[in-house]
């Protein structure tokens, strides 16, 4: 059976091969990642994670396709995947001190086309943040292209008080989801 993982992130395929899970091709999804008007962040991630395989799936037809999205939100608001600096900071500034959510989005379509779905709803604690902190974050690089300006893999995970959930499904794929997902579509997982 062949695996194709459809992401960029090298934090997908890390993660995957934590569980033993090799995929045999990646083909990152070319989608549209814009929210829609309105949009919450729990909806628009599914929504992502299953456009994401979907795209993938139709250029290869017999594959088993796994894609996720990660979304990290403060209330209603999804916070962007931190391109500038300017982003980051913004993002750093709205979860010092705060509790947040990040939405971890798996999705997985069998060698028949049927697609299956996963949901990870997690809360992290960051402390309160003070500008050298920030200043030395943004200086580190490591915010650029995370969901929220943050990867808890790194050194922000100096700034979290604690998590509800899953460590692997904040970082960006929830592990325990997405082997149930692979052994539901019998792909061979130990
Ligand atoms: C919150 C958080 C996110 N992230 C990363 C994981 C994802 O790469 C990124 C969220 O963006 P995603 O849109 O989920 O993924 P991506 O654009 O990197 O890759 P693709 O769409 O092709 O699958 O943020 C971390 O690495 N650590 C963290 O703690």
């Amino acid at each position: 059976m062949r695996l194709i993982l459809a992401s960029a992130s090298p934090r997908r395929r890390d993660l995957l091969a934590q569980i033993g899970v090799t995929p045999d091709a990646i083909f990152p999804a070319d989608i549209d990642e814009t929210p829609r008007k309105g949009e919450l962040p729990r909806p628009y991630a599914a929504r992502m994670a299953a456009e994401k395989a979907a795209a993938v799936a139709g250029l290869h037809p017999g594959a088993v396709i796994l894609s996720g999205d990660t979304v990290v939100a403060a209330g209603r608001r999804i916070l962007p995947k931190a391109e500038t600096e300017a982003e980051a900071r913004a993002c750093l500034s709205l979860l010092s001190g705060r509790r947040h959510r990040v939405l971890s989005a798996v999705t997985l379509i069998d060698a028949d086309g049927r697609a299956r779905h996963r949901m990870s709803d997690n809360v992290v604690i960051f402390k309160r943040l003070d500008r050298a902190e920030i200043d030395a974050y943004i200086a580190s690089d490591e915010w650029r292209g995370k969901a929220g300006g943050y990867a808890i893999q790194g050194r922000a995970a100096g700034f979290i008080r604690s998590i509800i959930g899953s460590h692997s499904a904040i970082m960006g794929l929830p592990l325990y989801e997405t082997r149930a997902l692979l052994r539901a579509a019998s792909f061979p997982c130990d």
